[in-house]
């Protein structure tokens, strides 16, 4: 079976394509490499150098016929988001409309697509289930939102059976302090370079995943038969300080952030319950947040 991932250089991407080679399926990467990295990949990894809103998306679909299709290529800072809102909806929403449209010419069998707990805005009730209402804050929660319901149509108009999968605060091997959102990748960046620190906010709060669990999540999503939105978290609440203060204790290093207020378009708390995935995909979460960072910090050490 032949899986085509977008996105497959980048920082999620990378461990998905990990994943779907150690069960056995045969991987095809589409990458622009804006934030991507080929070092990312296994030297053997087909990939195609194609932004998915160019026009050559659709031979790449043509040439290789994928089984499965998981979608990952994003526009993934919520701040970034702001500054050019042109550029969040242009990949986010059309990208991904064209993912979707060639999926459905070519016959796909499933599709995975990642979605954002940031859709959910400042939640009344905590964690967070699926059926709760949205309310965007940012443009990239809006756009994500909106990438949903187009998947949601062609599953109800053209029977692509589709999975959407809400991802919490995303950390891990391969996360790129510099480009890519990423909070975690920052700091420990930042505290293995002994650079000054800043902490934006402080008391607001993320529920972070470890990569690998979210690999596994989408080569769960995409080998069920199961369709609809699911949250992937670990369904546990961490604030920034907290975050702070436990990866400078794993990697042996003190130092004192300089405090700065909340951004605009900030969420304050982001907390998701996973039992839908659990119950109805069958995936769970293996990796406290101690055990991630841990990980994490060992996979900086050792390139640096
Ligand atoms: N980037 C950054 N963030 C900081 C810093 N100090 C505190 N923070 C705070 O740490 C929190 C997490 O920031 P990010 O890791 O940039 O993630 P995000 O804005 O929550 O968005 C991420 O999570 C979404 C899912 O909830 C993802 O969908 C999105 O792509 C992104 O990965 C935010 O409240 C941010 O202000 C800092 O020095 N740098």
């Amino acid at each position: 079976m032949k899986v085509l991932i977008t996105g497959g250089a980048g920082f999620i991407g990378s461990h998905v394509v990990d994943e779907c080679i150690e069960h056995n399926y045969e991987v095809v990467v589409v990458d622009n490499f804006s934030a991507g990295n080929s070092r990312n990949l296994p030297e053997d990894c087909k990939v195609y150098c194609v932004d998915i809103n160019e026009a050559h998306l659709k031979n790449v679909f043509e040439e290789e016929k994928p089984d499965y299709v998981i979608h990952l290529a994003a526009q993934a800072s919520v701040m970034k988001s702001f500054e050019d809102p042109i550029q969040d909806g242009l990949t986010n929403i059309i990208g991904t409309l064209k993912v979707l449209e060639y999926a459905r010419l070519h016959c796909v069998k499933k599709v995975v697509i990642a979605s954002s707990a940031a859709v959910y805005g400042n939640p009344q009730v905590l964690p967070v289930d699926e059926k709760f209402p949205l309310n965007p804050l940012s443009f990239y929660s809006l756009s994500k939102w909106s990438g949903e319901r187009y998947a949601q149509l062609y599953e109800s108009l053209y029977d692509l059976p589709s999975c959407i999968l809400r991802f919490s605060n995303v950390y891990g091997p391969r996360q790129n302090a510099l480009g890519e959102a990423g909070v975690v990748s920052i700091f420990i960046n930042q505290l293995l370079n002994a650079e000054e620190m800043v902490i934006y906010g402080g008391h607001q709060t993320r529920d972070f995943i470890y990569v690998k669990d979210v690999a596994q999540a989408c080569r769960t999503a995409m080998e069920s038969t199961k369709t609809g939105i699911f949250n992937i978290s670990s369904c546990s609440e961490t604030t920034i300080n907290e975050l702070f203060a436990m990866t400078s204790l794993l990697a042996g290093i003190t130092a004192e952030p300089q405090k700065y207020p909340l951004r605009q378009g900030e969420i304050e708390k982001s907390f998701l319950g996973n039992e839908k995935a659990i119950n109805e995909l069958g995936w769970q979460a293996t990796h406290s947040l101690e055990e991630g960072l841990s990980e994490t910090i060992v996979t900086y050490n050792a390139s640096k």
